[in-house]
């Protein structure tokens, strides 16, 4: 996935490269512009520039094509049917498990989920719709020390195996030095290579 001269809001212009299945971290002050790059990526917030998956560009797909591959899970994840089930491509495939969930888990209603269950139940939800591109917004805030841990293994090796290229904005230092191939920073408008955790 390749940005070029992306503007957004504040930020200077940004043209970067992510490889297939590399995982980039990006991290920033609150408030720095970290998810409204996501979001022009996934061609949801207004950009200058543009952006390529492969040869396709995105100002030639419709936008919900383009968010099908380019696949943005937000920090606050919005669920729209009533069971778990209702939201997921194919079957998990006993994914859930991985993740902490007993079998049966697609029957589950959306109402009694927890935000970390919602958490990893958007990263599954991605993982059923099978995109090309992942851009992940804080996807383990809401989770304790060992469900981050079983998470962080899962999307890399997800991203690995798929060949994703992936952008993971992360607050965590410990996860940035754990799971990012390159990190980058938004420091005084500008996004900037972070050699020291990668
Ligand atoms: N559509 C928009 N139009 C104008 N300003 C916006 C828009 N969306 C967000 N902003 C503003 O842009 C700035 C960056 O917001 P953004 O959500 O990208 O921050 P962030 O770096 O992800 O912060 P945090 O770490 O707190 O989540 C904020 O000041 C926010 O209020």
């Amino acid at each position: 996935m390749r940005l070029a001269e992306l503007v957004v809001g504040e930020l200077a212009p940004v043209s970067l490269t992510v490889a297939p299945g590399e995982i980039l971290c990006l991290s920033g002050p609150s408030g720095s512009g970290k998810s409204r790059l996501l979001r022009a990526i996934a061609d949801l917030d207004a950009h200058g520039g543009e952006i390529w998956l492969g040869e396709l560009c995105q100002s030639r797909v419709k936008g919900h094509c383009w968010r099908g591959w380019v696949m943005l899970v937000p920090a606050d994840s919005q669920w729209w049917g009533e069971r778990v089930g209702d939201h997921l491509g194919r079957g998990l495939d006993g994914q859930g498990e991985a993740l902490g969930f007993p079998a049966g888990v697609e029957d589950w209603q959306v109402s009694r989920l927890s935000s970390g269950e919602k958490q990893r139940l958007a990263l599954l939800r991605a993982w059923s719709r099978q995109p090309r591109a992942l851009l992940l917004d804080e996807p383990t805030a809401n989770l304790d020390p060992q469900l981050t841990g079983k998470t962080e293994a899962w999307i890399r090796h997800w991203a690995r195996q798929a060949g994703l290229p992936v952008i993971w904005i992360s607050h965590d230092p410990g996860q940035i030095a754990r799971v990012a191939d390159r990190h980058y920073r938004i420091h005084d408008n500008r996004l900037e290579r972070d050699h020291g955790s990668d």
